[in-house]
């Protein structure tokens, strides 16, 4: 047997981890000595304060960035480690949903899931338009596969953006604020998918989400991020009752308490001069 073969990870490690990872841009930290879990097959939400690091955890995962100390893994493999070709295989294996999931604006829905499945395989067109069909369906537009982006509302954009990500049967789907600017039906729709694709398809799921009823009742692995560090992880229940100050103020959304309204800044007295 080739020794560069990947090594399927045992069923019971988690899907991601990162290890004593610290990462920033320029001279600005925003995660230092973090250290979390992702278990394989469930759903795991990333939460904190705005700016605290969550989009940057999911561009570490995915390769996008790579840590200045540290460790990630996927699947056990050092995502730092990996050259070009390794990082596309892996990323073959993911589907990414970033905020509000772009679609091509000049494609229709069907090519919207399509495109990925023309990128990255050679299926005769019969059968892609078969596992379009099918994915469309998954996520109840299999009626809208003819329209185009201008002509769907915004939940179901989110819909076909989902379709589009697991278009390729992936391991590990990230959504980056599957929620924002959602309506309460279409919010409810989308979290309801999530869970259930995820379950139907054995998928391991990271949500970054700010809405804390549905992202709690959704998941089941909660990691609040505090400043560049995990301020608690559990199940929704045991963050829920943490005792930590930021968990605190941030479960109850609180407006005052560790979680600072100002962005670091210079004395209001350098900015504005020293009162007469
Ligand atoms: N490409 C970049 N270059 C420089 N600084 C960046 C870049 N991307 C993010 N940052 C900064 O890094 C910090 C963390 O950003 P990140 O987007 O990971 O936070 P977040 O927790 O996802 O925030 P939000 O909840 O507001 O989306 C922020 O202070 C942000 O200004």
């Amino acid at each position: 047997m080739s020794t560069d073969a990947p090594v399927a990870a045992p069923a019971c490690s988690p899907a991601v981890e990162l290890r004593n990872v610290t990462f920033g841009y320029g001279e600005r930290p925003v995660l230092r000595d973090l250290s979390l879990d992702v278990p394989r097959g469930k759903v795991t939400a990333i939460m904190g304060a705005s700016g605290g690091g969550k989009t940057t955890v999911l561009r570490l995962i995915g390769g996008q960035h790579r840590a200045q100390s540290g460790q990630v893994l996927v699947d056990g493999q050092d995502v730092g480690a990996m050259d070009e070709a390794q990082l596309y295989a892996m990323r073959r294996r993911m589907g990414m949903l970033f905020q509000f999931g772009a679609l091509f604006t000049d494609m229709s829905v069907f090519e919207n899931v399509a495109f990925a499945l023309r990128e990255h395989t050679d299926l005769p067109e019969a059968l892609i338009r078969d596992v379009v069909l099918m994915k469309l369906n998954a996520v109840g537009l299999r009626g809208a596969r003819e329209l185009m982006p201008a002509q769907i509302s915004g939940g179901m954009a989110r819909r076909v953006a989902l379709a589009r990500a697991i278009a390729l049967d992936p391991q590990l789907v990230m959504y980056d604020e599957p929620f924002a600017g959602l309506d309460p039906i279409s919010l409810g729709t989308a979290a309801q998918l999530i869970r259930r694709l995820g379950q139907a398809m054995g998928l391991t799921s990271i949500v970054v989400s700010h809405d804390l009823d549905e992202t709690f009742k959704l998941a089941d692995h909660v990691v609040i991020l505090g400043p560049g560090n995990v301020a608690a992880q559990g199940t929704p229940e045991e963050v829920r009752a943490s005792a930590d100050p930021l968990v605190h103020q941030f479960v109850r959304a609180l407006p005052s308490g560790p979680v600072p309204f100002h962005y670091p800044a210079a004395s209001v007295a350098d900015d504005f001069g020293a009162l007469p």
